[in-house]
């Protein structure tokens, strides 16, 4: 929690303004944050200075690790995050690509599970990627990468969190995520629940045990509009201890994953937080 706030105090002292020509608004931004997460402490950091809607992150995690293009299907996991980009951005209204009503197009799990070969046919770097590890290979390319300039005109959105490279020290599983893009009031309190839940949820379907997830942003802020709640609201307010995260022990593999787990396979610990803050979303 500390290296949260340390972080929102550190744009309101140091940021500078810069105007956003995708959403026409403002935003006090700083560059380069690194947040780190003991999960093998079990240290789910979760925001405690407002109540976290830490379900639908999560949910939305499961979301990207299913390859899923659609809002619906995230809904139905239960998160709504993607409704307004998949619905109400006009230059992805407007865009041939766009398939109809609740698509995101080519974003996020869809390059992390089917990233199209120019000479024809398709990528699962996950699954890839879980195989090695739970033979116990890391080849130093375990990368789940999102990030595909080819395909940014088939999407609503550019991944924000575009990277996750994992690597195997003897027994032990690391993660390092990274950030392109972070509105620190919304996004970073989701951000946060996924990488730590990314690493814990692939150390137990590959039989490891997780170690430290490293958190690298690159372009960190507020939008203008959440200033103020943020400095006068939120930040006024005392942290209290880390809840635990848990995670049901019957997910075993990445067919699990893909078949039968929602969130009631997820359960929270020990979460003492003030009361929720409304801030303003941008599209
Ligand atoms: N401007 C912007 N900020 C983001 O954080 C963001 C985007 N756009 N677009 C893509 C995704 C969608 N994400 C979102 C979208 C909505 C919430 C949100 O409204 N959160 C509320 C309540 C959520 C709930 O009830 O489940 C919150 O108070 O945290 C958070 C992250 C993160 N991303
Ligand atoms: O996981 C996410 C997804 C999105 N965001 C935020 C960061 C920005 O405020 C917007 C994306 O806008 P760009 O113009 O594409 O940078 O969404 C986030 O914090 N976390």
């Amino acid at each position: 929690m500390k290296q949260y706030l340390d972080l929102c105090h550190r744009i309101i002292d140091e940021g500078v303004w810069v105007e956003n020509e995708r959403t026409g608004k403002r935003c006090l931004t700083v560059i380069n944050a690194d947040l780190m997460y003991r999960v093998d402490r079990n240290e789910f950091p979760l925001i405690t200075t407002r109540k976290s809607f830490w379900k639908g992150a999560i949910a939305e995690m499961l979301g990207y690790l299913r390859g899923y293009d659609n809002a619906a299907d995230f809904r139905k996991l239960g998160a709504k995050t993607w409704d307004a980009n998949a619905n109400e951005n006009s230059a992805w209204l407007n865009n041939s690509h766009r398939k109809g009503v609740d698509d995101m197009g080519r974003v996020y799990g869809v390059q992390g599970r089917a990233w199209s070969k120019p000479d024809g046919g398709s990528i699962d770097q996950l699954k890839k990627i879980v195989d090695n590890l739970s033979k116990g290979i890391d080849d130093r390319g375990e990368i789940l990468s999102f990030y595909n300039p080819g395909e940014f005109h088939m999407g609503c959105l550019r991944p924000c969190m575009h990277t996750h490279n994992f690597s195997l020290l003897d027994d032990t599983l690391y993660l390092n995520s990274f950030q392109r893009s972070c509105d620190v009031p919304l996004g970073l309190n989701f951000n946060q629940v996924q990488v730590f839940a990314l690493l814990a949820l692939i150390a137990q379907i590959t039989g490891k045990k997780a170690g430290t997830a490293y958190h690298k942003i690159v372009n960190a802020h507020i939008y203008e509009d959440q200033l103020d709640l943020m400095q006068n609201v939120q930040l006024k307010r005392e942290p209290m201890p880390s809840p635990q995260l848990h995670i049901n022990p019957d997910i075993k593999s990445l067919h699990d994953i893909e078949t039968w787990v929602t969130m009631d396979d997820f359960e929270v610990t020990g979460y003492e937080h003030h009361e929720a803050i409304k801030y303003p979303f941008s599209v």
